[in-house]
């Protein structure tokens, strides 16, 4: 098993006093499945994702990412693991606006130390972005600087991608194509996702499908 997340616990401290937020959360997921999450808004999607991607830490339970204890590591241990394991795409593209594009493709291969120029080819053929491969982020159109933050996720090849509403900026046909593009090749690549959305359309390109509700997958 890829990923294995059980009986995951966190608490918000807020004004109002304490908001459990994840409630004993369960899930797993193969190497080369994908999974959609699904919850209505402020269930706690993203702070699951956070967890799972260790930027932020439980208060309870335990995540198991390709063998290691998340949950056992420390700060420098996480960092390691969002570095050479996960993958991260976000509904904003953060693309460096001083960058070609051909270089923020590369740029977490790189910090990685897991550069492959040939890989980055592939990733940018496939996601018809060769033609603006010299061009900075502000020339593109949004589906287009979408198509380069996950061309640069996927340039490192990490086991698994974690993304968050990733084509939330696309209108509805260009976020069925880009999310296709990103299915063919994580799928290509044999890692897992786990992909937050709020489209029942999308939703249904992923092989499988789970619904958060109430601090618990329903
Ligand atoms: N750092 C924080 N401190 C306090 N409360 C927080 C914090 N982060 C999130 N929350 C609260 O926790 C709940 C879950 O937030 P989260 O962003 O995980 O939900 P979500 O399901 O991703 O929502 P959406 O679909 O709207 O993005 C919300 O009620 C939010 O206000």
């Amino acid at each position: 098993m890829l990923l294995t997340v059980t009986d995951l616990r966190k608490t918000y401290a807020t004004a109002d006093g304490d908001f459990d937020v994840l409630r004993g959360v369960d899930l797993s997921l193969d190497a080369g499945q994908t999974l959609a999450l699904t919850g209505e808004s402020g269930s706690g999607k993203s702070t699951l994702l956070h967890l799972i991607g260790g930027l932020d830490v439980p208060d309870g339970g335990r995540i198991v990412l390709d063998g290691t204890d998340l949950t056992a590591l420390d700060d420098a241990g996480r960092a390691r693991m969002r570095r050479e394991t996960v993958g991260v795409v976000f509904q904003q593209f953060n693309l460096i606006p001083s960058l070609r594009v051909v270089d923020n493709i590369a740029f977490q291969a790189r910090l990685a130390g897991r550069h492959d120029g040939a890989w980055c080819d592939t990733l940018a053929e496939r996601m018809g972005l060769t033609p603006q491969l010299r061009k900075y982020p502000e020339q593109l159109s949004g589906g287009q600087q979408q198509r380069v933050a996950i061309a640069r996720t996927l340039a490192p090849r990490p086991r698994l991608v974690l993304a968050d509403e990733p084509t939330g900026n696309l209108d509805e046909a260009a976020a069925a194509q880009v999310l296709a593009l990103m299915l063919e090749l994580v799928t290509d690549t044999g890692a897992g996702l786990l992909m937050v959305t709020h489209s029942d359309r999308l939703a249904g390109q992923m092989q499988r499908r789970l619904h958060l509700s109430r601090g618990v997958i329903a």
